[in-house]
């Protein structure tokens, strides 16, 4: 079985943008779970555009499924997650500028640094998982890391099947297999979307869990929208 779990970051960007606490997080979180997700995921960066440290804080007591922290292992984000204690922690090599994640880690470069931080989190029962490039060297190199799962970077995929290339899937599958072979779970995320996802589910052997945002909170807008200016017009007409 594959998990859902629903990043929330656009939530608090759309949030942070207008300042106050509309939509709030935690409501987001609770009602996420209550509909199905069985995980919710965040993405804390260092300059606290979308979602906060507090936030994170804060919905540690509402996260009763699975609570999965993404972020580059830099010294806050290590205490926050040792404070936390999530379910699950991803690794994610990103710079601080980056809009959004656009690279996996080089797991042969930083073995070194990952086993330590990995070591870290799993001395405190939190299951690690490492953001990848779909490269079947670098799943095969994140084994001497010590980390429980890996996380498919999926943009490549979804990129290629939005032009109808459907031959994208062909490096995830083949990581897959690798990865299932040395041991390693597999998680998977980044432009998922209601249009790619079914493909690759299917194709994937062994996927554990997708992390889902930014498709999923836009599709929840467009699905919405129809019945919101109903509901708007009916409290206008005289
Ligand atoms: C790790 C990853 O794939 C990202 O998709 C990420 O968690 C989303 O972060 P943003 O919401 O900042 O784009
Ligand atoms: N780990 C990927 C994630 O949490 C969501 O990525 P996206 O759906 O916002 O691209």
């Amino acid at each position: 079985m594959t998990k859902l779990s629903v990043n929330i970051n656009k939530i608090a960007t759309l949030r942070n943008s207008r300042g106050g606490d509309v939509p709030n997080v935690v409501q987001v979180a609770k009602d996420a779970q209550k509909f199905g997700a069985e995980g919710i995921t965040v993405h804390p960066r260092p300059d606290e555009r979308h979602i906060r440290y507090r936030d994170v804080l804060d919905l540690r007591p509402v996260v009763k499924t699975e609570f999965n922290i993404e972020g580059n292992p830099v010294e806050k984000f290590i205490d926050l997650v040792l404070k936390v204690k999530p379910e699950q922690v991803t690794l994610v090599p990103d710079a601080e500028d980056a809009i959004t994640s656009n690279a996996g880690w080089d797991t042969l470069k930083h073995r070194d640094f990952l086993q330590e931080v990995i070591a870290e989190f799993k001395r405190n029962n939190i299951r690690t998982s490492i953001f990848v490039d779909p490269d079947p060297k670098m799943v095969e190199a994140a084994t001497n890391t010590g980390t429980d799962r890996i996380e498919l970077y999926t943009e490549e995929y979804a990129r290629q099947y939005s032009k109808g290339n459907k031959a994208g899937i062909r490096p995830y599958v083949e990581c897959a297999e690798v990865a299932n072979k040395l041991g390693l779970g597999i998680n998977a995320g980044h432009d998922l979307s209601l249009e790619n996802i079914e493909y690759f589910k299917k194709n994937i052997p062994g996927l554990l869990e997708v992390s889902i945002g930014h498709a999923l909170i836009a599709e929840a807008l467009y699905q919405g929208l129809e019945y919101v200016i109903n509901q708007y017009l009916s409290l206008l007409r005289d």
